[in-house]
């Protein structure tokens, strides 16, 4: 089977877009793997796929897997490239968006100056809807909020990591360092992922506080490994950033691919997040048939 795909960026985080608008392409979990594939297909760390408004108050679905075959809840840099998608070709006029994703509905914005804010709606704590399991661990408090100290699966360190735990949707732990250039980002990742405490796995943001207005971050994903830049890490760093009494409520979070803009006014308030969203091209591809979805 041959198939049309947009191959897109946001800051550096890669997309294989898919049109089902007017209709499925019946794909399975050994087919995103095949399109996510550097080597053997198009490369991406994320496959969008937008379909039909499943319902009146909204204008769109959009469905996100990962490299790994995997579907997740939600992806940020995907929903300004999907707001960028749908606009630019003609499927609809609207600057506002609203979509359903597997988390609810988020509403990204095309703005003047060529980037695309989305409403990622509010963060989440409770420990059972990241999901979390802190059973035993002693929560420590640091301004209003607090860490809690994760003892590392197949670590050599002593003193146990010190994480935050937010949802964008999907899990997020966040963990503070001196400097992102020098955290151990590819051996910690993992680790933490390993963690059964995180029982539909994590991503692991690694942040740098530079000043209550910037930070740098690297973000080791659930289902890619390490990006150029996770939107929804993004987030999750700023609100754990504010919670923890360290950052303001608009934040410049400087990534390998590029600068996400945060902004958070704390409690039930929706995050928002401003960035880029490109395309790179656009082709066809021919699906293996040999393709399953037990490798
Ligand atoms: N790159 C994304 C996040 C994609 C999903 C994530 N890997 C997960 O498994 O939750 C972003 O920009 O938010």
């Amino acid at each position: 089977m041959r198939i049309p795909f947009t191959k897109m960026q946001g800051a550096g985080n890669d997309f294989v877009v898919l049109d089902e608008t007017q209709g499925r392409l019946g794909l399975g979990a050994a087919h995103y793997r095949f399109l996510g594939d550097r080597h053997f297909g198009v490369g991406a760390d994320q496959i969008l796929t937008v379909r039909p408004a499943p319902s009146a108050d909204v204008d769109f679905e959009y469905v996100i897997h990962n490299a790994d075959g995997n579907e997740v809840e939600q992806c940020g840099n995907g929903a300004r490239c999907f707001a960028r998608f749908v606009h630019d070709r003609g499927l609809t006029t609207k600057d506002t968006i609203r979509v359903q994703t597997m988390k609810g509905v988020i509403a990204p914005r095309l703005t003047a100056d060529g980037r695309v804010t989305v409403d990622m709606g509010p963060p989440r704590f409770v420990l059972e809807d990241i999901p979390f399991d802190g059973a035993g661990l002693a929560w420590q408090p640091m301004g209003s909020w607090g860490n809690w100290p994760l003892v590392l699966v197949d670590s050599a360190q002593v003193a146990p990591l010190l994480i935050a735990t937010v949802s964008m949707g999907n899990p997020h732990a966040v963990t503070l360092v001196d400097n992102v250039d020098t955290a151990p980002v590819v051996a910690q990742g993992p680790q933490v992922q390993a963690s059964p405490r995180f029982p539909e796995g994590v991503n692991v943001g690694f942040m740098q506080v530079v000043n209550r207005s910037h930070i740098r971050l690297r973000v080791f994903e659930r289902g890619v490994g390490e990006t150029l830049a996770c939107g929804t890490g993004a987030c999750a760093a700023v609100v754990a950033g504010i919670r923890l009494g360290l950052l303001d409520a608009t934040v410049d979070v400087q990534t390998h691919g590029g600068v996400l803009t945060i902004n958070w006014a704390g409690a039930d308030a929706p995050v928002f997040m401003t960035g880029p969203a490109t395309t790179v091209f656009q082709g066809e591809i021919e699906l293996p048939d040999n393709l399953t979805d037990n490798p």
